[in-house]
């Protein structure tokens, strides 16, 4: 394994910029996920990485060695894809052992099938292996792909949201197992996704990219509970957090040139039934473990999570106040 470094780095396709002036270090062993809207330039980064790209501008490094003009197969890499890329007319054995068969690496029958099965039940395709990669499910390829990755021991893994399209119930048992594996290899692992879920749990380090811009990288904490601007702290949490103007809701204490509050759960404090009220219940959705109250306050919309017995009902006035909310000013930067 390896730290992989990018040094302001830039690339430009025609008019548009994908990635600008980027600066970002992945640490030998770290699970980075970078987390941004689509266009943000995401798939562009993974790239210049693995050496499909060039850049226009700046420098990457790979274990401290300056990667400008060396090729993809010489960057010792290992790329795995949103949709399976498994050679269909192989079995998941062949498939798994296909990348260790290139000559250059030398390896002996042994020495492969050791490492072929050692990776198969990790991913726990092991009951799989003589199976036509064909005949799998969809959960089933991508654990093949994400193995196929694996067997190679390369400096670094980049992952280019590998989990998005398999079913929900899938993705959340991938998600914990590929930390699981990261964890346990000590593997460097740049990831690349939209789901806030899987930057949540699964990364040391979140970047958020905007517009080809890294906007902010810390651990998930500091990115949900210390966004620097408006537009991250809109990437992080469920329900959306509340963006409303200052003034609207009593409590808290805004720094000077507080134009904007927001307003996650734990920053609303809800007082039913207490004789005055500023808000009205909207809707509730059930969810079964809990709700999320929708709720109006002199015409702009909130939402929060609530426990499913909160004793209110559509249509109920209530008194909603704020506790130290998160403040931004009017370019939108935060306030502390
Ligand atoms: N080969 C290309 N030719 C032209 N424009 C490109 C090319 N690759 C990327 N772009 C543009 O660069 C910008 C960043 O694209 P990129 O694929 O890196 O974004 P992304 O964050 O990965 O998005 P998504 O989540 O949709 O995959 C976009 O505006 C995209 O249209």
């Amino acid at each position: 394994m390896a730290e992989v470094s990018l040094q302001n780095i830039s690339k430009s396709f025609g008019e548009s910029e994908a990635v600008r002036n980027l600066t970002l270090t992945i640490r030998d062993g770290e699970f980075v996920v970078l987390l941004g809207p689509t266009g943000a330039g995401k798939t562009t980064t993974l790239r210049l990485i693995a050496g499909l790209e060039r850049p226009d501008k700046g420098r990457v490094t790979i274990g401290g060695q300056d990667m400008a003009g060396a090729a993809p197969a010489g960057r010792d890499v290992a790329f795995v894809f949103q949709q399976y890329s498994l050679y269909p007319h192989l079995t998941v054995y062949e498939n798994l052992a296909f990348p260790l068969r290139s000559p250059a690496r030398r390896l002996g029958a042994d020495e492969i099938d050791r490492r072929v099965r050692e990776v198969a039940r990790m991913v726990r395709i092991d009951h799989k292996l003589e199976n036509r990669s064909t005949r799998l499910s969809g959960g089933e390829m991508q654990r093949v792909a994400i193995g196929r990755a694996l067997v190679r021991k390369p400096s670094i893994y980049l992952m280019d949201e590998p989990l998005s399209s398999l079913d929900a119930k899938l993705r959340g048992e991938l998600r914990l197992e590929l930390k699981r594996i990261q964890s346990e290899l000590g593997s460097t692992l740049l990831y690349v996704t939209h789901d806030q879920i899987e930057a949540m749990t699964m990364a040391d380090r979140i970047g958020i990219l905007n517009d080809g811009e890294l906007i902010q990288l810390g651990t998930p904490r500091e990115i949900y509970s210390n966004p620097v601007n408006l537009h991250v702290a809109a990437r992080l949490g469920q329900p959306h957090i509340n963006l409303i103007p200052e003034g609207l809701v009593p409590g808290g204490q805004p720094p000077k040139g507080t134009k904007t509050i927001g307003a996650r759960t734990e920053h609303l404090e809800i007082h039913p039934g207490n004789g005055t009220a500023n808000a009205e219940i909207d809707w509730i959705e059930h969810l079964g473990d809990q709700s999320h109250l929708h709720m109006r306050i002199a015409g702009h919309k909130l939402v929060t999570l609530a426990n499913p017995y909160v004793p209110v009902m559509p249509g109920d006035k209530i008194m909603l106040t704020l506790k130290d909310p998160l403040y931004f000013g009017g370019d939108g930067q935060r306030l502390v």
